[in-house]
């Protein structure tokens, strides 16, 4: 029997979501939105079978409910389900960033009909809205999955094969745990990468070649400052205390440095950058990253017209498909580096042997 699935918020997530839940034959997707536009964009596209009309009707008959919404949303919509006369049990999920306080109020409800089961799928991008989400995004992605305390395994269970088709990898945490890893990893980063970007606008006031001189290693560094704005104000204040705990351990390691620069600790500052760097390197075992898994091969080319595709069309001949292409510092006629990711350690030493064969300089990242 077909499962029904009320997504309430179909936006980057909600939207990508839909998408590839739409895949299997069993689900039945009933899309809900504030925004019209969005839900007949959802509709046309075959995002989802229906659109929601009655908000409280649709939810009392679904099998699962999942909150794509904003986190503030998120918490509104989990108290107004408080109050629903479910006709049968239901799995209750979300995709918030932040899970504490959403566990929190899910942890206040009374309607026993509500089985909490909070998610995270662990990928995203800079763009927001419906136009932006893809089928595929979960790939290879982490899903974390952070139950109610009451919350029976069978729920569990129905909820894990449900999202067996976005071919994301799910783990189980606590949602205070989950609250710190992500903190550290991925929304202090944020912080620091607006923080970053605020620092070089500050200096470009007194130093007019910022922008030009804002070459590979800032631009990395940087690249998250240019996601969602408001996503990430709602991350921020949603898990506030753990980011002032951060900024303030932060502050801590940068006093540390600053006082290692001025009293000329020469030796003390290579033994901090080489374990920063033997640490980053670890990260690289892939399939443990929270990011879905990319192996990166680094080819010179001499010159820009058509270098590009003859390498990708090299590739392409052998199936091999680049999930990621940069070109790092290339100027017109100046030999450059052209950075290609592939999503497996295979790939890449195929690609290897297939460009070298060709007579690329280039090197492959372990
Ligand atoms: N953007 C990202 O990279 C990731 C975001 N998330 C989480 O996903 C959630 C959604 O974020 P995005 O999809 O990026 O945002 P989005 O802005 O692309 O989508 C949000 C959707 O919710 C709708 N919405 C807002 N208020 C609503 C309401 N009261 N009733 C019904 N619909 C409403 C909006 O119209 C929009 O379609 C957030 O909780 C975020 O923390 C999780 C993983 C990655
Ligand atoms: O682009 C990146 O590196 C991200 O950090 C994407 C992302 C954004 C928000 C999340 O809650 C999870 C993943």
């Amino acid at each position: 029997m077909k499962k029904t699935i009320l997504m309430i918020g179909l936006g980057l997530i909600g939207g990508s979501l839909a998408k590839s839940l739409r895949k299997s034959e069993e689900n039945y997707i009933i899309g809900y939105d504030i925004n019209q536009t969005t839900l007949t964009f959802a509709l046309i596209n075959d995002i989802i079978d229906e659109p929601c009309t009655n908000l409280e009707e649709t939810a009392s008959k679904a099998d699962i409910i999942i909150l794509g919404t904003p986190i503030t949303e998120t918490i509104q919509f989990l108290q107004q389900l408080e109050h629903i006369s479910f006709e049968h049990d239901v799995i209750v999920s979300d995709v918030s960033s932040v899970k504490k306080p959403i566990s929190d109020a899910a942890s206040s409800l009374e309607n026993n009909r509500i089985q909490f089961i909070g998610g995270h799928p662990m990928a995203g991008s800079h763009k927001k809205g419906i136009t932006a989400a893809k089928e595929h995004l979960f790939e290879n992605a982490i899903y974390v999955l952070s139950p109610s305390a009451n919350c029976p395994d069978e729920a569990v269970n129905t909820l894990e094969n449900l999202l067996e088709v976005t071919n994301s990898h799910i783990i189980k945490l606590k949602a205070n745990d989950h609250d710190e890893m992500t903190g550290v990893i991925s929304h202090f980063p944020h912080l620091i990468a607006s923080a970053l970007v605020q620092q070089a606008k500050k200096w470009e006031e007194t130093h007019a070649f910022i922008p030009q001189l804002a070459a590979g290693g800032f631009r990395d560094v940087t690249r998250i400052a240019s996601a969602n704005p408001e996503l990430w104000q709602d991350i921020f204040y949603h898990n506030k205390q753990k980011m002032v705990k951060m900024i303030d351990d932060w502050t801590d390691e940068m006093n540390a440095l600053k006082q290692m620069l001025q009293q000329n600790h020469k030796s003390e500052l290579t033994t901090y950058l080489k374990q920063a760097k033997d640490y980053r390197d670890g990260l690289g075992t892939k399939e443990k990253g929270a990011i879905p898994g990319f192996y990166d091969l680094y080819v010179d080319i001499r010159d820009q017209t058509g270098a590009i595709a003859t390498v990708a069309n090299l590739l392409a001949e052998k199936k091999i498909s680049i999930t990621n292409i940069r070109i790092l510092e290339i100027r017109e006629g100046i030999t450059g580096v052209l950075r290609l990711s592939v999503s497996t350690k295979d790939e890449q030493l195929q690609s290897y042997q297939i460009l070298k064969h060709r007579g690329y300089d280039l090197m492959l990242e372990e």
